[in-house]
This record gives C-alpha cells, structure tokens and sequence, in this order.
C-alpha cells in the first residue's frame, strides 16, 4: 500500500506526465498502422443493418463486450482508463488497488469518450483507411479498439496534468476556477512550444515507424503505412485540444 502510494507521488509531477505522453505517442500510432493494414470495410460499423441476432453493429458489440470482460478483470479500477460505454459494466471481480486517489474526484469522473468515438469513426478512420471491404471484422474492430483505448487514455490523461498543474500554482488557477473563466483556464494551462515539439516529434515517429525496413537499402522509399502529416494533424486538431479541454473541465470541478 505505502509501495503504491509512492508509485502514484513519483507520477505526480509535469515531467514525469510530460514524458508518460511522449510513450502514448508510440503506442498511439503504432495502433494507427496496425489499423491501416485493413480496409475501411463500413460493413463492421453499420448500426442501420446489424448482422442477425444483433441490435447493433458487429463493432458496437465487439467494444462493448470487450469493455465488459476488461471491465471484470478491473480495468476501470484504473484512474487513467475510461469506458466507451461506462453504463451498466460489470463489476471487477478483485477488489481494486488500494491506492490513494491522485485525482480530485468530481473531475475524475469526466468522460468525453461520446467524442472520441465519433471524431475516430467520422473523422481519423477515412483518413488512415483504403476504401473496400476484406470482410475481416473481427480483427479490425480488435484494432480499432486498441487505437479507441491508446487515444481515450491519451486524451483523459489531462486530468492527472491538470491536477498537477493546480497543486503547482493554486494561486494562480483559484480565481479564474471560481470565475468560471474557461477562456482564462486554457490561457494558463497552454505551453504552446510543448505542442509545436509534439507535434513534429509524432510526425517524425510515424515516418520511422511506418517505412518498411530493408537490409538491402539505407533510404525509405517514401511510402509510409500511416501518412506522416495526418499524424500531426490528429495530434494538433484533435489530441492537444481535447486533451485541454479535458484539464479546462477538470479545472473547473477542482474547488468543487
Ligand atoms: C499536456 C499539457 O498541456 C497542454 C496540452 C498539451 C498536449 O495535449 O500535448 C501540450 C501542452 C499544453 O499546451 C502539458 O502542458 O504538457
């Protein structure tokens, strides 16, 4: 217990959740390449005409029973993690860790994984995805639902840097909390230089991990299995705003 606590503490700081973002960036598009290996293949995600013996789509089952059996094995124990659908999941069958709660807890209940879906379904999957259909469901929607779980916990992540960011300056952050000043709270919580690293850095790694690795050739031939700007432009539309307005909202809850 005093292990975990102290676990918890050494995380409790900008750099060390500074540098816990940069390892997500590695997972995140390594998802992204793994889910550009399949087609877009629309049938999955058809909640118009789901498949017999099913009410919705093959990919809204197959997130949400995947989210139940992470939900018994304790997943959503975890501060950083967050359900898709978080109504009415089981409950874990091991009691959860008894670590002392790094998050303010009216914040730590915010979810903005209704727009996470919709911005990966609408908006990133017909950017990273050929047209067609390979009719291979299932490991699609297992790859989507890894690249759902690496964004959401990028993007919920917020909170821990928003909480560190308030025990840093709680003088600074009080007054436009109690003035419900979101405009005031983004200005503060706002490195711009931070985001410009970011997102050439993920531009960067999306170029060395996505080039085909051949012993024969010291040049990548151009091709890349995730389009190294769509990358950056994910992080710098999408990721960095919704992950700002994920520590405006918890900010506003901190005094609550
Ligand atoms: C996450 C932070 O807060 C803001 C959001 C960033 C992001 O989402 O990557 C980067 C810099 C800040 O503008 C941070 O300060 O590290």
């Amino acid at each position: 217990m005093a292990e975990g606590r102290s676990y918890l503490d050494s995380l409790l700081n900008l750099e060390s959740l500074r540098k816990s973002l940069v390892r997500q960036e590695d997972t995140i598009i390594f998802s992204l390449i793994e889910r550009a290996k399949y087609p877009i293949n629309s049938t999955l995600y058809d909640d118009d005409k789901p498949p017999a013996h099913l009410s919705d789509s093959l990919f809204h089952f197959l997130l949400k029973e995947s989210e139940a059996l992470q939900a018994k094995a304790g997943r959503y124990t975890s501060p950083e993690e967050n359900a898709f659908f978080p109504d009415k999941l089981p409950s874990p069958l091991l009691p959860p860790p008894d670590h002392t709660p790094v998050l303010h807890p009216p914040g730590a209940a915010i979810n903005i994984n209704d727009k996470v879906l919709n911005l990966y379904l609408k908006t990133l999957l017909p950017l990273i995805a050929a047209d067609g259909d390979d009719r291979n469901y299932a490991a699609t929607a297992a790859s989507d639902l890894n690249c759902l779980q690496a964004l959401s916990r990028r993007i919920h992540f917020g909170k821990f840097v928003a909480e560190v960011k308030f025990r840093d300056a709680p003088e600074d952050y009080t007054p436009a909390i109690r003035a419900k000043d979101r405009e005031a709270l983004m200005k503060l919580l706002t490195f711009e230089s931070v985001e410009e690293t970011i997102k050439k850095r993920v531009e960067k790694k999306a170029m060395v991990f996505g080039q085909d690795v051949d012993l024969n050739e010291n040049d990548s031939n151009g091709d890349y299995k995730v389009d190294p700007t769509i990358v950056s432009k994910l992080y710098g539309e999408w990721v960095i705003p919704l992950t700002k307005s994920v520590q405006v909202e918890y900010l506003l809850r901190r005094l609550d």
